[in-house]
Formats: C-alpha cells, structure tokens, sequence
C-alpha cells in the first residue's frame, strides 16, 4: 500500500518563490532530487543552507559534534511569545542545566510510575471514540484531544476535562490559528528579513497560555511546600535539584518548561497517532493484526505496564507511521565555524537542516521507501535503516527526552482502538503538510464501526 505523499516541487527557484511555498507547505514546497540526494545546497545572498540525507553528516551534527551545531536564535525568537527559555530553545551552559534536572523525570522507572495516567488517558480516548461508532470523523481533534488528556494526566494529575487543562488547550488550538505557521518558519531556514509574524493575537493567545500554566505551577509549589503534591512529573521536575549547581527551576523557568512539555508532547504524539489510524484504515490486514494482538494481550481495561511490551504489532505499526508521517519533518542547526561537508566548504552561521521526512523516504537507503510495511523491522534493511536513517525522535544528546512515553502512549492507544472498533478510509484521502507538525491539509478522515 502507498500512502499519500505530497507532491514535490517541479525545478529551483528563487529564494523569495522558495520562502513563499515554505509559508504554503514546506513539505511540497521541496524539490523531488532531495529524495535521492545525500547533500543539497540551498544559496542566497543573505543565507546559506543545506539538507544533509547523508547518515554521517546526520550523526556528526546530532551524535559526534552537537555542541558545535547549535540551535540558531532564529529558532527561539520564532516561539519566544510562547516558550520563553525552554529546553527546546536553548543551548550550551543553561540548556545542559535544563536537561540534568528534567531527564530523570523521564527515566524508565519513572515511566512505569507514570503508566497509569498514561493508560487512564488511553482508555478515555478509546471510549470517546468507541461512542462515535457509525460515523465518519476527523480523527486528528480526537488524536489531539488524547494526548493532550495523556500529558495532563502525566504532568499535573488533572485530565483535560480540568478546567484549567480544558482552557489551555483551548487556547494552543487559538494561539496556532493565530500564527499557524510562523513556529516552523521559524525552523526553516528563511532570511532574517523575512516578518516573524508576532501579531498581537499570537502575542496575546501566548500570554493566556503562560498564564493558565503560571497558575498550575503556582498551585503545585504551595502543595510541594505543604507536603501534599501528588507524585507526578510537575512534583518531580519541581523537585530535583541540579546535581552539579543543587539548584532547582525557579518558577518562571518550570513555565517555561511546561510549556514546551505540553506542545512538544501533544502534538507530535496526536499527529503519529493520527496518521497510524489512517494507515490502518487503508490496511485492513494489518489492522486485523493489531487488533488481534490486542485482544490477546488487553483482555481487560487494567492491563499492566508489561503488557505494553507485548503489543509488538501495534508498535511496528507506530515505528512505520512515524516512518512515513515523522511528526517533526525537520530540524535545524547552525554551523559556529567554517565546516567541510561532502567536498563543501560551509561558513560560519550555514543553517544545517536536517529532515527526518526524508531520510526516511530516502530512495538510496530503504526498501520500498514509500510503501507502508510495518515488517520491515523485521529485515535486514528495515534493521539497518533503523539504526542509520531513522530519526523521529532525533538522536543524540537532544534526543526527545518524551520518546519513553511516547512509545508506550502511541501503541497503547493504537491497540485499545483497534481492539473495539473496525476503521475505513474516509471519503477523501488525506494529503499531508507541514504545519506545527505533519497534519492532513482538511483533517484525516476516518470511518469508525464497532468491531463484532
Ligand atoms: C510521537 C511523539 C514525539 C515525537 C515524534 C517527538 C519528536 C521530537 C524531536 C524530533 C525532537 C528534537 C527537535 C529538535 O532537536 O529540533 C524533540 C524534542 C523534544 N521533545 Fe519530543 N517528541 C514526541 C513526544 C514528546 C513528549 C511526549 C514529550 C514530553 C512529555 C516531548 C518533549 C520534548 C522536549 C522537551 C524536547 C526538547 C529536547 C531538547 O532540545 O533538549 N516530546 N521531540
């Protein structure tokens, strides 16, 4: 089966015709040579940047050499409004810091801790979806509405029905109507000159957003103080003290970082396991899999961390889906100092992307490149390519610290939905674009029955 792949751009064009599709969809806005090519060079008179598909370029930037490709300013003043400092943005002394005190909350422990607000989240969405058998539905509010519950749920032991969960979600879906675009203008590598796009409703919709998280914050340090704190991510990131400085995040910091928690953590999860449903409905025989499989293995609504490991299907299917659909299709670096790549001379300040959307479509490195197999894992190939050209939650030192969780949130709710319910294309196929993620240009469309 061959999913949907947005067209490619015909040629080269100028900088200012690139900038214009970039605004459009980035996704279609390149040309179709990037899916064979190792390098591609992009010049202007004000920037330069090039697209690295080679796996030694990818693990030099990510794995051997990150501190001397950081993230560029461009990237935090386009989220400022919204993430101030947050571990996202920053780099070098602060960004170290920001890691020691956040990785642990993040560990493996801590994640079978967290695995009971993560299923709680799971089994709520399977329900919700459960209770619209019959119909035909955007899948994508539901996808996004689950792992928004999930990060609630995980972060502050609220789920999004909370009042104050419910008006910060409210206001993420304001705030990227409002400036639906600029944070990945931000991550492309458009000329300085270019607007930033900060309109007073972005601005305002940020501030509404930082303010709900102020208040949660606020709350949890006075019942931190009085010994009553649940034992949540929130209480644990509050909690840990720097080991090298034994520093802890001031509370301006943690609203900086939850910040980032919250959009890193529910969109990107929303948008894989939007595209892994659709990937089902147009794979009946692998959805037939994975919904035996959970059958087998979730045989009640209590099923125990463990059980995760066990939904082998269910997670070959997500690895695909991320495979075809990575939820961040790009990312940028900066070069600090004259660097050599592939017989190219690069300058300081050469804006580095590298594009996880594809090198894992990348027509020299995969199999069937873009042709949905969920054994692949299970091949040589798919094996090699795992290690060297797959990268959905990036690699290195700033590889997703929410990766844990999202591979226990994805294939849970994957198996959950399956086990209840039979899904089927929708009337039009979706067609993917780059948004804050990758999304379905009118929704992903779906049909839900009850499986008997
Ligand atoms: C399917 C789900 C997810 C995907 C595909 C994903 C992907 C990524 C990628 C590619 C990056 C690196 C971006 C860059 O370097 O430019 C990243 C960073 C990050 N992610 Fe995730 N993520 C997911 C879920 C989560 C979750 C659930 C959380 C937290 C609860 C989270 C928190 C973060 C944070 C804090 C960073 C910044 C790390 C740093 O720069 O040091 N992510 N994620």
């Amino acid at each position: 089966m061959i999913p949907p792949k947005p067209e490619a751009a015909e040629g080269r064009g100028t900088v200012l015709r690139y900038a214009r599709r970039f605004r459009r969809d980035l996704l279609s806005a390149l040309p179709a040579r990037l899916y064979r090519a190792w390098m591609a060079d992009f010049r202007s008179p004000l920037l330069r940047s090039v697209l690295c598909n080679d796996p030694a370029l990818v693990r030099l930037v990510l794995q051997d050499r990150p501190a001397d490709f950081p993230k560029s300013d461009r990237l935090r003043e386009g989220l400022a409004p919204l993430l101030g400092q947050s571990v996202f943005v920053t780099n070098g002394a602060l960004w170290e810091r920001q890691r020691r005190i956040i990785d642990p909350a993040f560990e493996g422990g801590r994640l079978r801790e967290t695995f009971p607000a993560i299923r709680a989240a799971a089994l709520a969405a399977a329900r919700r979806m459960a209770a619209q058998a019959g119909a035909e539905i955007d899948v994508e509010p539901e996808t996004s509405h689950a792992a928004a519950d999930a990060i609630f749920r995980t972060l502050f032991s609220i789920p999004i029905e909370h009042d104050t969960a419910a008006r910060v979600f409210a206001a993420f879906r304001a705030h990227q109507d409002a400036q639906p675009i600029v944070n990945l203008a931000a991550l492309v590598p458009l000329p300085r000159w270019l607007p930033r796009f900060h309109g007073r409703r972005t601005r305002r919709t940020a501030a509404e957003i930082r303010g709900l998280i102020a208040g949660l914050v606020r709350d949890r340090a006075a019942e931190i103080a009085a010994g009553t704190a649940p034992d949540d991510l929130a209480t644990k990131i509050m909690t840990t003290r720097d080991p090298v400085t034994g520093q802890r995040f001031s509370p301006a910091e943690m609203v900086d970082q939850v910040a980032i928690f919250f959009l890193a953590g529910h969109e990107t999860s929303a948008s894989a396991l939007a595209w892994a449903l659709w990937l089902l409905a147009a794979a009946p025989d692998w959805q037939d899999r994975v919904a035996a499989e959970a059958r087998a293995v979730l045989t009640d609504d209590q099923p125990d961390f463990a059980a995760v490991s066990r939904l082998r299907t269910a997670r070959a299917v997500f690895r695909e889906a991320m495979r075809l659909y990575p939820p961040v299709p790009m990312m940028v670096r900066e070069t600090t100092r004259p660097e050599h790549f592939r017989d190219r001379d690069l300058p300081r300040g050469t804006q580095v992307v590298l594009s996880p959307w594809h090198l894992h479509r990348h027509e020299r490195l995969w199999d069937d490149p873009d042709g949905f197999d969920p054994g692949r894992w299970d091949t040589d190939n798919g094996r090699a390519c795992a290690r060297s050209a797959y990268i959905p939650f990036s690699a290195g030192q700033r590889v997703c610290p929410g990766a844990g969780f999202a591979m226990v949130e994805g294939p849970l709710m994957l198996a959950l939905i399956c086990r209840d319910l039979r899904l089927a294309p929708g009337a039009t196929v979706p067609v993917p674009v780059a948004r804050l993620t990758v999304r379905g240009q009118d929704g992903i469309m779906l049909r839900l029955d009850r499986r008997s």
